[in-house]
Parts: structure tokens; sequence; C-alpha cells
């Protein structure tokens, strides 16, 4: 189908100097199959040391970034600076930045439309909560947050969607494979619905939420699932046998 198998690492924050030189020599041991695109997403703090100590065939994302090139706005980091230390990649929207730090959909889709036009590749990531799912609403809440980008964007080409049911994110509790691709298939129609069969069949769509070196190549063998985004076990050697999940 064309779509390019692509596994993000989330390391949250996490990480010191020396645990990260220890993952990056993983990263570099590898090997990691060339057919997946492999982005970590580093603390920000560290973006400048990672994308000079990474392996080439290895991106490097923030964890977010604001909706402005500059500016009065303290503590932010703006896409302006992330182009400048060459780090390429930014995951917009995470649960934790909806949930702890109150993002709404519209500042989420902002961003997204911001770092965009910045010329930066984004991970943009929705997902229910478990009250959310139980009360049948899965569907409605990632087409709601994938509207609200979609009102603000022309252009998916550097767009990769990753769904992180909230409920399964950091708990063990990961969604079985079926429920995954259901949610991934009803994303994909969505998409040929409201946006192009072109965009639909070309967007890649990542499943989140405790992935790990067990589970991944039955959750990497369902057709919509297109990658991982991948928190806990990205810090571990484990992320290479996720990175290779579809070979
Ligand atoms: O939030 C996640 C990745 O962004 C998933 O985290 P875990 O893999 O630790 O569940």
């Amino acid at each position: 189908m064309g779509r390019k198998f692509v596994v993000g690492g989330n390391w949250k924050m996490n990480g010191t100097k020396s645990q990260i030189n220890e993952i990056l020599s993983f990263l570099k041991t590898g090997p990691l199959n060339s057919n997946t695109e492999v982005i970590i997403g580093v603390p920000a703090v560290y973006l400048d040391y990672v994308q000079s100590n990474s392996p080439a065939n290895v991106h490097v994302a923030a964890q977010n970034c604001y909706k402005a090139e500059k500016g009065a706005f303290t503590g932010e980091t703006s896409p302006a600076m992330l182009k400048d230390i060459g780090v390429n990649w930014v995951i917009l929207g995470h649960s934790e930045r909806r949930q702890i730090f109150g993002e709404s959909d519209e500042l989420v889709a902002d961003k997204v439309a911001f770092a965009l036009s910045s010329g930066l590749k984004v991970i943009a990531c929705i997902g229910e909560t478990l009250d959310e799912r139980e009360a049948g609403k899965t569907e409605a809440v990632v087409f709601r947050q994938t509207q609200a980008i979609a009102n603000k964007i022309k252009d998916w080409s550097n767009v990769v969607i990753a769904y992180e049911p909230v409920w399964a994110i950091g708990t063990g509790k990961t969604a079985t494979p079926a429920q995954a691709q259901e949610v991934h298939k009803s994303l994909r129609d969505w998409f040929a619905k409201n946006i192009s069969k072109e965009v639909a069949d070309s967007i890649r769509i990542q499943y989140g939420g405790s992935v790990t070196g067990a589970n991944c190549q039955e959750l990497g063998s369902q057709p919509d699932i297109d990658g991982f985004l991948v928190g806990g076990a990205s810090l571990k050697p484990e992320f290479v046998n996720i990175v290779n999940a579809r070979q």
C-alpha cells in the first residue's frame, strides 16, 4: 500500500545525559529496519544534544512547540528554534498535553497548522479516555479531534496521526489488535469521506498505548496500523524490536 511504517519513541519527561547515551548506543547498534522511519521525541533541553549525536537513520522530534515564531511566551519553544538546531519533527496534542496542561482541540490544531507552515513534520495525537470509550463515544471523540485539525490545514502530507487511547497509556492495558484496527479503519474512512481518498490511502496512523516488544508484531500486522508511538518501552533496548516489528 506504500505507507512507510513509522515508529516514534516518546521519551516524555525522562532521561539524563547518561541514560540518553545508553539509548543512543542501542539505537546505533540496532540494527534498525531501513523500511521503518524512526523518530525519537526528546525533552526540549536535550534536543540539540540528541540531534547532534543520534544516528543518521533516526529522526529527532520535540514533544511540543508553540504557535508563534518568537516573542513574549515564557517557557515555550518555537518551530523556528527547532529548525535552527536541525530538528524537523514535533509531537503535538499528546493526551498529557491535553489533560495535564489543558490544551484544547483548538490550540492543538493551531499548533499543528503553525508547525506545518514553519516546515516541520507533525505527529498529531488523538484518543479517547476510558469514560468516553465506555460511553460509546470513541469515534465521536477522535473524529472531533481530527476535524479540529482539518479546519486549519489543507496539506496532510507531513502529518502522521497517532491514535493513543488514553486508557492504554502507561497502564499496561494495550488495546487489542482488533480494537486498535477498528478505530484506525474508522479514522481512515473518516479521511476518505471528509478529506479525500488520496489522503485516506496515504496518511499514516500510529497506534500508541502500552506497546512493547511482546505485543508489537500482532498490532503491527493490522492493515490500518502504520506504526507506533511508544512511551515507556522507547527508553529500553526492546525499542529496537518494536522498530523492527514489521519485517
Ligand atoms: O503516550 C504514549 C506515547 O506517546 C504511550 O506511552 P506508553 O507506551 O508508556 O503506554
